[in-house]
């Protein structure tokens, strides 16, 4: 990885146990600022756990997590959720309208949102204004995913943490989400971290690669890694041979 690049999330020597299972194992690596980083590896190696330590939704049992130079541990929750946000493959929505479900972090803080910025952020994503008014319920699983992204900007976060969310899309709205993560990256400078299961799509969209298996971090660097990677673990991975 290119060592001129400043890290925008730093893990120092991470451990993490739930249930007496250990989790994630010494985890040390860093998602570089301003990149799209994607974060592939088999079911269960521990992928969405990490990013629930980055947002904070858990706390390791040793080792540091640096958040723009800073401890995580030094941001207060609803500074770091501003400053972290999360996109699922779920996109859940609220009942009513794509308005009340765009506005919905700010609700949550007792604001409204400008319309301006509303139809700003739907521009972003490819929706038009027209849209603020319709039901939320209604719309296509693409643009269900569309507004979910839309949401997670309301709050201008710095880094934005994507778990799959394109794994339930046909092929065009996967393409369509996958432009308009690179846009957004390139307008607001956004360090993107995206954990996917498609090889073709980690090699097309990202920048840098973070390999991970049972817990461990197997291998990082440049997306191409994928094509050629080091470790026989990750050889077999990226031909299909393991989960
Ligand atoms: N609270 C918990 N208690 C016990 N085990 C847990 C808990 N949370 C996660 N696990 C286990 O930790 C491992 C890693 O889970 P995680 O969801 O992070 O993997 P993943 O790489 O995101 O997998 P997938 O690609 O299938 O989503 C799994 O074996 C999971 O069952």
């Amino acid at each position: 990885m290119n060592t001129t690049t400043k890290p925008e999330v730093e893990f120092r020597d991470v451990n993490y146990s739930a249930d007496d299972l250990h989790i994630l194992k010494s985890i040390t690596g860093t998602f570089p600022k301003g990149k799209i980083t994607t974060l592939v590896g088999p079911s269960g190696a521990g992928k969405s756990t990490l990013f629930k330590l980055c947002n904070g939704l858990r706390s390791p049992q040793s080792g540091e997590i640096l958040i723009r130079n800073h401890s995580i541990n030094d941001y207060d929750p609803v500074e770091l959720r501003r400053t972290v946000g999360i996109a699922l493959q779920s996109a859940t929505m609220i009942k009513g309208s794509v308005l009340e479900n765009l506005e919905l972090p700010l609700t949550l803080q007792g604001k409204h949102i400008e319309r301006g910025f509303a139809e700003e952020l739907l521009y972003d994503v490819g929706l038009d204004g027209s849209f603020l008014q319709r039901n939320a319920k209604d719309l296509s699983g693409g643009q269900r995913q569309k507004l979910s992204i839309a949401r997670t900007l309301v709050n201008q976060p710095k880094i934005l943490l994507l778990d799959e969310i394109t794994s339930s899309l046909d092929r065009v709205s996967q393409h369509d989400i996958e432009e308009l993560i690179e846009k957004i990256n390139e307008k607001y400078g956004t360090t993107m971290v995206w954990i996917t299961h498609n090889l073709e799509q980690a090699l097309k969209i990202g920048h840098y690669t973070w390999v991970m298996m049972n817990g461990e971090v197997i291998e990082t660097g440049e997306s191409s890694l994928l094509h050629a990677p080091k470790d026989e673990r990750v050889q077999q991975f990226v031909k299909g041979e393991l989960g």
